[in-house]
């Protein structure tokens, strides 16, 4: 989880006063997550999700909830945060901006078929185009000049063979900075961790807190690093089934396909760099969820030693059949 900010019932019952939601239950902390605390909370008007933020600005949260205001109303499973009495859904709670949402129904999914990748694939390209409808504007967090500071950072936990590593990808990074890609409102951490299932349809899409303009492609590429990989190796069953689905809402472009390689590389290199970055960080609380860095530089590995998987070898249509 992540529990950074402790709260007290008293402070629970305090905060719930200002909306129309009920009394409170009880409550519990959430052991997923890594940015923000979040607590479950029953009351006798249902269950809800609250969340204090650790870091981002009230400046920065209002266009999200703006923007998950558009997606629920384009029909996509979205958080949905509560208004108090005055119809504020930004309050404050132990010193933080704080949120309820409604608890949305189902459960992330450990070990997804390539069916489920296929639902995340169209799914996400229905998010692409709703969001690519309105105007939301942030700078990527974790572009590749980010990913340069953070591996400035966390040098002192890497071998030289690592740094080596790095200093190569980011070198050849660089030559796809300026490319001619489709670009637009991206999820940037569509993890299975952050999408919950219910009969095997997708019944809520969570964490929109990275949510950047950027490739399309990349987020891609981040969802097929985490949904079809399983250890180091990414299964083509399910990436062909996540693009398929991906496919049936907006066909890629020719370069999308070719430069796919390049960007599940970019994807594997910046969550190598941000693991290691929130170990050095040392963030600490109740509660805090450790994500192994080691995982993503065996698939950055592994994808800049996988020969099907160069840009070279990808011919364009059709795309599953091309690896
Ligand atoms: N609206 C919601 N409905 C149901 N569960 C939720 C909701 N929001 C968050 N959660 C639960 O809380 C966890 C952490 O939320 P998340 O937004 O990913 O946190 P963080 O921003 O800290 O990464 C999720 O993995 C999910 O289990
Ligand atoms: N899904 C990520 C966690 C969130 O990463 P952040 O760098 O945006 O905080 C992971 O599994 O590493």
């Amino acid at each position: 989880m992540s529990v950074y900010t402790r709260i007290t019932t008293a402070q629970l019952q305090r905060f719930l006063q200002y909306y129309d939601l009920g009394a409170l239950i009880d409550f519990s902390g959430i052991e997923n997550g890594v940015e923000n605390t979040n607590y479950r909370l029953h009351t006798d008007r249902g269950q809800f999700i609250l969340t204090l933020f650790e870091e981002l600005a009230d400046t920065q949260i209002e266009p999200i909830f703006a923007l998950l205001s558009h997606l629920r109303r384009r029909g996509l499973s979205v958080p949905h945060p509560q208004a108090d009495r005055k119809g504020a859904p930004l309050l404050k709670l132990n010193d933080k901006s704080a949120a309820l949402f409604s608890c949305l129904p189902g459960q992330s999914l450990v070990k997804p078929t390539p069916n489920h990748c296929y639902e995340i694939g169209r799914q996400l390209a229905l998010l692409h185009i709703y969001a690519g409808q309105f105007e939301f504007r942030r700078r990527n967090p974790k572009n590749l000049s980010a990913c340069q500071t953070l591996f400035d950072d966390c040098k002192a936990l890497l071998s030289d063979q690592e740094i080596q590593t790095i200093v190569a990808e980011l070198a050849f990074q660089r030559g796809y900075e300026e490319v001619e890609l489709p670009n637009g409102v991206i999820h940037a951490d569509l993890f299975r961790d952050n999408v919950l299932f219910e009969h095997g349809r997708v019944s809520g899409i969570l964490d929109f807190y990275a949510c950047c303009n950027d490739f399309l492609l990349l987020d891609i590429a981040i969802a097929i690093n985490d949904w079809c990989r399983r250890q180091s190796v990414i299964n083509k069953q399910k990436m062909t089934g996540l693009l398929q689905g991906y496919q049936s809402i907006r066909p890629l472009e020719s370069l999308e396909r070719q430069l796919l390689p390049v960007f599940l590389r970019r994807a594997a290199l910046r969550f190598w760099l941000s693991r290691l970055k929130h170990r050095t960080d040392g963030k600490n609380g109740d509660l805090t969820q450790h994500k192994d860095p080691a995982e993503f530089r065996l698939l950055l590995e592994q994808h800049r030693s996988q020969p099907t998987l160069s840009a070279s070898s990808v011919s364009p249509m059709p795309w599953p059949a091309a690896l």
